[in-house]
């Protein structure tokens, strides 16, 4: 067992270079596989971080694992090779380290709580600026120190860097073709910083340079236009930490010794799962555990798997669950026959884990991917409009007129006028700069919505009016602060509110309808203002 560390990235580290060094030892097929799935399973817990870095690095050390995967008669694989793979473990294990080091000089290592994943993703940018572009760069660096970033500013010439990795490195070209001592620079900093984002801004419209400058390192590069809202964009993304919700797997199976071994697996791949030996209690399990995805053994006492699946796609709520077989079963007609009856896939007992685990997390990523694009909205990831209703009624239901819920109504000011003279990517860029604020401000448990398109609807539950008020308030004032950057310079823009709260008003619609015509006296008496319904 690894030392527990109480951090998931160390533990997975360790899990991975202890499955390496047995490997070292014993050299055997069986070592080598557990290997793959340590690398995969690090890989796949920075991609959930947004560490495009790291991920970068564990994908390398995959492949080049799986390239070497071969039978039992190619193991243990050659010395030279063993060389190679280890000099990437070292070069991974490195920037895991070089990332740590932030953490101890932003805080007491001590003093971080376990489940704290921020720790490894510093909030430092370096920009390295074309002197033509130093307006742009300035109000790109106000924006982002905005929203907590620390922006360093190198020289394009200076070979000094600060002591700090970096979460991203912006690259803000004069608008001709970079240089090769540009190229030598970009490459000079990939090296140093490996697990950094590199982004290039004001890339010429032409594959070759694009080319040139993903060789050196860079791995995003953005067009000349629409620069400063696509480069925060790159960096907000970064960021967004929302650690998904851990995958569940309900496991249909009558073997003991299969549901150990799968349920082993996928546990090394931090996926969840239940497993029932009867099939007859298929739909208590599903209601009860909600399952991302099922595996289904294709022959069990009473009915088979077959059966089983045929049922749940003639129900509504589970039409689009992914079923995926495990069987014995090699009869090709028959496994194609249990596909057409509505299975996803179908995979061969004894099962190759590094496959499982593959087939399990792709299907459950789109199938997790598909039910969020119906309730999120694709600009902000804040809640759609429709999600918003549903979720507001459930919190007025909740509160049931006896505790304290404010629903606000935000909209922007004069935001066609932003469009009209910055262009639209501008405007998209406002939106989300005003999304960031209100995620940033506001609990976890309040309702942030995208009601329309410059439109937003907030519910506080257990604040009241004036309390809400406040709040809302304080945000209005700091938005009418924040710069958005466009190609010539800042803008600053402005929203107006309308409030309205439990008891006066006592049904979702009614919330919503009160708030919205509060929103409409804020913009009457001159917007940059909010307004609260009281009674009339
Ligand atoms: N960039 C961008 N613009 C949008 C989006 N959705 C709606 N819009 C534009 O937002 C503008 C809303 O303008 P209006 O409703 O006339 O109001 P306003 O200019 O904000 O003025 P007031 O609300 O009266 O202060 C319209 O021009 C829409 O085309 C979007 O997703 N992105």
């Amino acid at each position: 067992m690894p030392p527990t560390s109480h951090n998931p990235i160390e533990d997975r580290l360790y899990v991975l270079r202890s499955r390496w060094e047995k490997y070292v030892a014993e050299g055997g097929f069986e070592q080598f596989i557990e290997f793959a799935v340590a690398v995969n399973s690090l890989a796949e817990y920075f991609n959930r971080l947004r560490l495009p870095g790291l991920v970068r690095l564990c994908e390398g050390l995959e492949n080049a694992a799986l390239v070497r995967l071969g039978d039992v008669s190619t193991h243990p694989i050659p010395q030279r090779e063993m060389q190679s793979l280890q000099r990437q473990i070292d070069t991974l294990a490195g920037s895991v380290a070089s990332s740590r080091l932030v953490r101890n000089e932003r805080r007491d290592a001590e003093t971080v709580p376990a489940s704290e994943i921020e720790w490894i993703k510093p909030r430092s940018i370096w920009m390295i600026a074309a002197a033509e572009k130093a307006e742009m760069a300035d109000a790109l660096s106000g924006q982002l120190q905005f929203f907590g970033f620390r922006v360093s500013r190198i020289d394009w010439s200076s070979e000094l860097l600060p002591d700090d990795k970096p979460l991203a490195v912006l690259f803000v070209s004069g608008g001709d073709a970079a240089t090769p001592a540009e190229y030598r620079r970009v490459a000079a900093i990939r090296a140093s910083c490996p697990a950094s984002q590199l982004v290039y801004l004001g890339v010429p419209s032409a594959i070759e340079p694009v080319v040139e400058l993903m060789r050196a390192g860079i791995d995003i590069t953005i067009p000349s236009d629409d620069q400063p809202a696509l480069a925060l964009n790159c960096v907000l993304d970064l960021v967004q930490t929302n650690e998904q919700e851990q995958y569940r797997v309900l496991v249909v199976e009558d073997s003991r010794v299969a549901v150990a071994l799968i349920q082993r697996t996928l546990a090394q791949h931090g996926i969840d799962t239940f497993a029932i030996n009867d099939p007859g209690r298929l739909l208590e399990a599903l209601e009860e555990y909600r399952p991302d995805l099922v595996l289904m053994d294709m022959h069990m006492p009473r009915f088979n798997g077959v059966e089983a699946t045929r049922v749940l796609r003639q129900m509504g709520a589970y039409a689009s669950l992914p079923i995926v077989y495990l069987s014995g079963e090699s009869d090709v007609a028959m496994q194609v026959e249990a596909l057409r009856l509505g299975g996803d896939q179908f995979l061969m007992k004894p099962f190759n884990p590094v496959l499982l685990a593959a087939v399990v997390k792709t299907r459950i990523e789109r199938f997790r991917e598909v039910q969020r694009s119906t309730r999120l909205d694709g600009l902000t990831g804040l809640l759609n409009h429709t999600a918003a209703k549903s979720r507001l009624s459930a919190l007025v239901e909740e509160s049931d007129g006896r505790s304290a819920l404010t629903v606000a109504m935000i909209d922007i000011d004069h935001f066609k006028s932003i469009n009209d003279t910055y262009g639209h990517p501008v405007g998209d860029q406002v939106i989300r700069g005003l999304a960031w604020l209100l995620k940033g401000r506001l609990r976890s448990v309040d309702l942030i919505g995208r009601y329309g398109g410059e439109e937003f609807i907030i519910a506080l539950p257990e604040v009241s009016l004036d309390q809400a008020g406040a709040v809302i308030d304080r945000i209005r004032s700091d938005f009418a602060e924040l710069p958005h950057a466009h190609p010539d310079g800042a803008l600053h823009a402005s929203f107006s509110a309308g409030l309205a709260a439990f008891p006066l008003v006592d049904s979702a619609t009614a919330l919503t309808e009160a708030a919205d015509s509060a929103l409409m006296q804020a913009k009457r008496l001159g917007r940059n203002r909010i307004e609260k319904h009281r009674a009339s």
